[in-house]
């Protein structure tokens, strides 16, 4: 896949406003709506099969796609369980209890509870948007990591890299840059949703 989303992607986040947040049912969190994409039956379980189809459908690749679905359910299960439910060789997440897998050394933007926190949102461009005030370069992400970091809090200085590392490398277009209203799409899940259109476009015209 090309490692720079195109301006056409770009476009689609800027047209996509508040469209999807209607189809969306309001009873969702947006920690929730940032995995729901991933639970492709809707059945409020995310196994890693379909965390891998999640994925490849945003066009990551195999190795990539095998590795963070094993991963990323293996770390999230288990925190996710409902109450009285034993852990599972499947690895199930459970959607309605996803801000149970919350990991320290994060931005902060979502709440204990899932919710989106503007405040924290704004903060991310305040502090470390330096060359531009609406848009990450790839140093002033890690900066931004850093600055995130509690001490010794090795998992979460891993979890949170991960996430970003993935975004990043996603999402930048094409001089470096990762654009706000893109990070603003991820937190919600949106962006996923753009980024499978784009794709498919993208395929059938090849
Ligand atoms: C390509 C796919 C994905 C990308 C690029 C991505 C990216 C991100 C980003 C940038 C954050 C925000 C972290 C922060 O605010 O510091 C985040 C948070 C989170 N993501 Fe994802 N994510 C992806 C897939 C998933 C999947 C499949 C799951 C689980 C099913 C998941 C679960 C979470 C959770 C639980 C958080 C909250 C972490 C926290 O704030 O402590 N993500 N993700
Ligand atoms: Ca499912």
């Amino acid at each position: 896949m090309s490692s720079a989303l195109d301006s056409e992607l770009h476009t689609r986040i800027q047209n996509n406003g508040n469209s999807r947040q209607e189809e969306i049912s309001s009873e969702l969190n947006v920690l929730q709506k940032h995995v729901a994409y991933f639970d492709k039956n809707h059945d409020g379980i995310i196994y890693p099969w379909e965390t891998y189809t999640g994925f490849r459908a945003i066009g990551c690749g195999v190795l990539l796609s095998a590795a963070s679905a094993f991963l990323i359910n293996l770390s999230l299960s288990r925190r996710t369980l409902p109450q009285g439910k034993f852990p599972s060789l499947l690895l199930p997440i459970y959607v309605e209890n996803i801000h149970k897998a919350k990991h320290g050394s994060d931005s902060g933007v979502y709440d204990s509870d899932g919710r989106f926190v503007p405040s924290k949102f704004e903060d991310i461009f305040r502090k470390h948007a330096r060359s531009n005030q609406n848009a990450l370069t790839s140093q002033e992400l890690m900066d931004m990591l850093k600055a995130n970091r509690e001490p010794k809090d090795y998992n979460g200085w891993l979890a949170s890299w991960t996430e970003w590392k993935i975004l990043f490398f996603l999402c930048k277009d094409k001089d470096g840059l990762l654009h706000k209203e893109t990070i603003r799409a991820v937190y919600d899940g949106s962006l996923f949703e753009l980024m499978e259109k784009e794709r498919a476009s993208k395929q059938k015209t090849s």
